[in-house]
């Protein structure tokens, strides 16, 4: 297998030392090397599909639903609901190169075979995801991007929540979880915007989903003492 940097079956080795500050171990390596290839989604990268001809997701899904993770972090929640539905085709989407890892390492170690991973931005699979392919969607703790002049940046913006609308069925659910107030803020205030409605009462977003699994990053709010706040969409 060729390791080449413009090889896009190979696409952590474009991710490697690009991204500061990001390092693999040997174990790390070698779970890209050898199980990626097998588990990414293929035809997503605009190196390997410039035309953007949008997904077969009919052939992939087998008469099975899709659930998408955006932003799967280390892939806790990704891996543990992939185990509670084996029935569910699970697409996990990440750039931190470290976390494909981590979750390639889940899916060896515990034997998963029902996850693709997209290890790249979302934006790039929303281009090539046809229209009402997706059963459900999770958005866990997204980046929050603290500062004012970068709220524009967040995941939930139109830049994202359009094309994510137009991917998820009609009726089907989209759960964001996050710790920061003025996320919820901005959550409840553009999602809705893009076509959904939300299940809870804006006052009342304390209770996690019943088959919820915590994530690292969600760990971490609590060891400072932050409040998660989960929501539950419904695409119109
Ligand atoms: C704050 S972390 C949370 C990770 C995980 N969901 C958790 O709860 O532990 C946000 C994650 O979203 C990923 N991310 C941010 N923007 C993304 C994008 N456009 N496409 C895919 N992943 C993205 C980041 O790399 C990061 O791992």
């Amino acid at each position: 297998m060729s390791t080449s940097d413009k090889d896009p079956a190979t696409p952590w080795r474009n991710f490697y030392g690009r991204i500061k500050g990001q390092s693999l171990n040997a174990r790390q390596e070698q779970d890209l090397e050898d199980l990626l290839p097998s588990v990414r989604l293929p035809n997503v990268t605009r190196e390997e599909n410039p035309d953007r001809t949008l997904l077969d997701i009919e052939a992939l899904r087998d008469g099975n639903p899709v659930w998408l993770e955006v932003g799967f972090g280390s892939g806790e929640h990704l891996a543990h609901q992939a185990k509670a539905n084996p029935d569910v085709l699970f697409i996990g989407c990440e750039i931190y190169i470290n976390g494909v890892a981590a979750l390639l390492g889940k899916i060896r170690r515990e034997g998963i075979s029902n996850i693709v991973i997209h290890a790249g931005d979302a934006r790039d699979l929303f281009d090539v995801l046809p229209a009402n392919s997706l059963d459900k969607m999770f958005l866990l703790y997204p980046d929050p991007w603290p500062k004012a002049r970068h709220h524009r940046r967040r995941f939930v913006t139109p830049e994202h929540l359009d094309p994510l609308a137009e991917k998820l069925k009609p009726g089907k659910e989209f759960r964001v979880a996050t710790d920061i107030e003025d996320y919820v803020r901005q959550t409840l205030e553009e999602v809705p915007r893009a076509g959904f409605t939300l299940t809870e009462q804006p006052d009342d977003l304390g209770k996690a989903w019943d088959d919820w699994f915590s994530t690292r990053y969600e760990q971490k709010a609590l060891r400072e003492g932050r409040t998660p706040h989960y929501m539950t969409f419904i695409r119109n």
